[in-house]
């Protein structure tokens, strides 16, 4: 099996009527012992934000990490992982073959930058070098102009000082930012990001969303977010897994699953969620005790339930979520800027 990752890509498409870049089919993963994941299947078209939800221990980074074959030695997966372009059954691809993929067809950001970036090496070379690896650019004067510019693309200010800092002279976000940048160096055609605001603090959060979302706009690039915040998935997907006991248990479009909510872990997390609403320019806001100024919200909120002053808000869903002291305004972002 060989992985054809520098043959011509597919143009970007965006919708569901296309064939999918990724399929999972019957993916169970386990240790000798214990069976942790359970025949969980999912297909992702071009330029699809999916987001995988679940609580903790739920199984979404074993899953991730499996569609990666980027799993522990004691930790085995059986079923099928298709990448378009890429021959075979990924989790019995040999490790060449998963190399040429990861970084370049797929690529994925953690939670903890720290982890995945190498502390002795400057960061523009390291982003320099995914492009380098895969051939991505012709040689290393041109990746390190590459780097630069995608260091600016996420918006780190200064960008050619930066590919010249060390990753511990960064700050956590900086360096969640210089992940992101290699993650998106190769255009993949599937993003797997792990949780990777959750170590950041609110503004830097929402500023990294921002920049994902946008990395991935456009480009025919297939997102994966896993997170356990529901406001952060209606913000980013347009689609939802809801994982519980290492299954897939809720699948669905992030404005059903949020406003119909079928299994009772999906209804729990609900109830537990942050308050946020959104302003009208569709920021999300944490609302405490009361009900923001009155502004209409952009066609297509989602909310949970009807508001009390549901006359003067969305146009499309005359509604809001009251849930004790806040409110609660489930709402894609970016579709309406
Ligand atoms: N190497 C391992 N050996 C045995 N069990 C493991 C191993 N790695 C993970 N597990 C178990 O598998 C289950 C799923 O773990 P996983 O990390 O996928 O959960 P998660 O949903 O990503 O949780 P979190 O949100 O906390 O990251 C957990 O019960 C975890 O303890």
């Amino acid at each position: 099996m060989t992985a054809t990752s520098r043959t011509p890509r597919p143009e970007p498409r965006s919708g569901s009527g296309d064939d999918p870049v990724l399929s999972v089919a019957g993916l169970s993963i386990g240790t000798a012992r214990q069976n942790l994941v359970s025949d969980v299947s999912f297909t992702l078209t071009p330029g699809e934000r999916v987001g995988l939800i679940g609580e903790s221990g739920s199984g979404k980074s074993l899953t991730a990490l499996a569609l990666m074959g980027l799993l522990p030695e004691d930790v085995h997966a059986r079923g099928t992982v298709r990448l378009a372009g890429v021959e075979g059954n990924l989790l019995t691809s040999p490790e060449r073959t998963l190399s040429a993929v990861r970084g370049d067809r797929m690529a994925m950001v953690f939670q903890e930058p720290m982890t995945a970036l190498n502390p002795v090496m400057r960061v523009g070379h390291q982003v320099a070098e995914v492009m380098l690896v895969h051939g991505r650019a012709p040689e290393r004067r041109a990746a390190r102009r590459a780097a630069v510019d995608l260091l600016g693309r996420v918006r780190l200010p200064d960008p050619a000082g930066a590919a010249r800092a060390y990753p511990h002279q960064l700050s956590g976000g900086q360096r969640q930012r210089v992940m992101l940048a290699m993650a998106l160096a190769n255009e993949p055609a599937v993003l797997l990001c792990d949780e990777p605001t959750t170590a950041l603090d609110v503004t830097v959060q929402a500023q990294m969303l921002e920049l994902i979302s946008s990395g991935v706009a456009g480009s025919g690039t297939a997102l994966v977010f896993i997170t356990h915040d529901l406001a952060v998935v209606a913000t980013v997907c347009e689609r939802a897994l809801v994982m519980y006991g290492g299954r897939i248990v809720e699948a669905g479009p992030v404005r059903d699953v949020l406003s119909r909510p079928r299994h009772p872990y999906t209804r729990g997390l609900l109830d537990a969620s942050d308050l946020d609403a959104t302003d009208e320019r569709g920021q999300l806001r944490t609302i405490a005790g009361s009900v923001p100024a009155a502004g209409r919200f952009p066609e297509g909120c989602v909310f949970r339930n009807r508001c009390p002053r549901a006359d003067s808000q969305c146009a499309a869903a005359p509604a809001w979520a009251g849930t004790g002291t806040g409110y609660t305004c489930w709402h894609p972002v970016e579709r309406h800027e």
